[in-house]
């Protein structure tokens, strides 16, 4: 895409425009699927009989965000909020339609790569110089990163011997300290504890206020309603709703239950 020259606060960041993603998926012929009798039958014929499967993910979705807005996406489990942030991450190809995005965007995941077997002091070296920091910002960098992610001493034990939550938190506060133009997270800030999950959201906010976009994709309707001051609520990959976060958080409970 050309570059977008920012006219205004209301620049936009990520047009969407009626995206849809459609995965193939390899899996077993028809006929008695997923019964034991038919596997073995399938075993023992040695057929393998491969079927093409299309999981049609996202279905003509279409919206745009601007600089210093932070947008919660919420829907059910396999909804397409995950999908949907891979897509405006690049990290998925549009079957139809297009994204177009101003700046990097940066996928935070809680699977982002980091590496188990290096200790965490290697890991927000790394981290940093994948992100595009030089090594002089990188030494600058280094003493908030450990504050933020509290991890303390353990920050020289490989990565492997870290709780679930304590590898997220510090994927976000390498993530964070970087200013990012497009900033994506999926479900980063559940493993954290209420403290962790504070400070996160402070910084969300700050990151959005340097005239960034964030994206949020969480199961914690408080988080949405404390980060973001918009929400997107997507069922069976098309959006149902897009207003500001607490009426969208208000539908959704009424129409789920919580
Ligand atoms: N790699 C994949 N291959 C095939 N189908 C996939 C793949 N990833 C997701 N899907 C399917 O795409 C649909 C959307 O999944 P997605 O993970 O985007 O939903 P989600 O809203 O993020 O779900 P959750 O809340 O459970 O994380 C689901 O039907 C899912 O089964």
């Amino acid at each position: 895409m050309a570059e977008v020259v920012p006219t205004d606060e209301r620049a936009p960041t990520v047009v969407v425009d009626d995206l849809h993603v459609v995965y193939r998926v390899f899996g077993a012929g028809t006929g008695g699927k997923g019964t034991a009798p038919a596997a073995l039958r399938r075993l023992v014929r040695r057929q393998s009989s491969p079927v093409l499967r299309e999981v049609h993910a996202i279905r003509g979705i279409s919206f745009t965000s601007y600089h210093g807005e932070s947008v919660g996406l919420i829907g059910r489990n396999g909804s397409g909020k995950s999908t949907l942030l891979k897509a405006i991450a690049g990290l998925l190809p549009p079957t139809k339609g297009a994204v177009f995005t101003d700046g990097q965007p940066s996928l935070l995941g809680v699977n982002a790569a980091l590496m188990n077997d290096l200790t965490g002091e290697r890991n927000v070296v790394l981290g940093c110089l994948a992100m595009g920091m030089t090594p002089a910002e990188v030494k600058e960098k280094y003493d908030s990163i450990v504050e933020f992610s509290g991890i303390g001493e353990f920050i020289d034990l490989p990565m492997r011997t870290y709780s679930s939550g304590m590898g997220s938190r510090l994927r976000f506060a390498i993530a964070a300290a970087k200013k990012h133009d497009v900033l994506l997270i999926d479900e980063a800030l559940a493993t954290g504890d209420a403290e962790f999950r504070r400070r996160s959201e402070e910084r969300i906010r700050e990151l959005r206020d340097e005239a960034g976009t964030v994206f949020l994709v969480s199961h914690g309707l408080d988080v949405i309603t404390a980060t973001c001051d918009r929400a997107i609520w997507l069922e069976k990959g098309e959006i149902k709703m897009d207003d500001d976060a607490a009426t969208v958080v208000k539908a959704y409970i009424a129409d789920t239950g919580g």
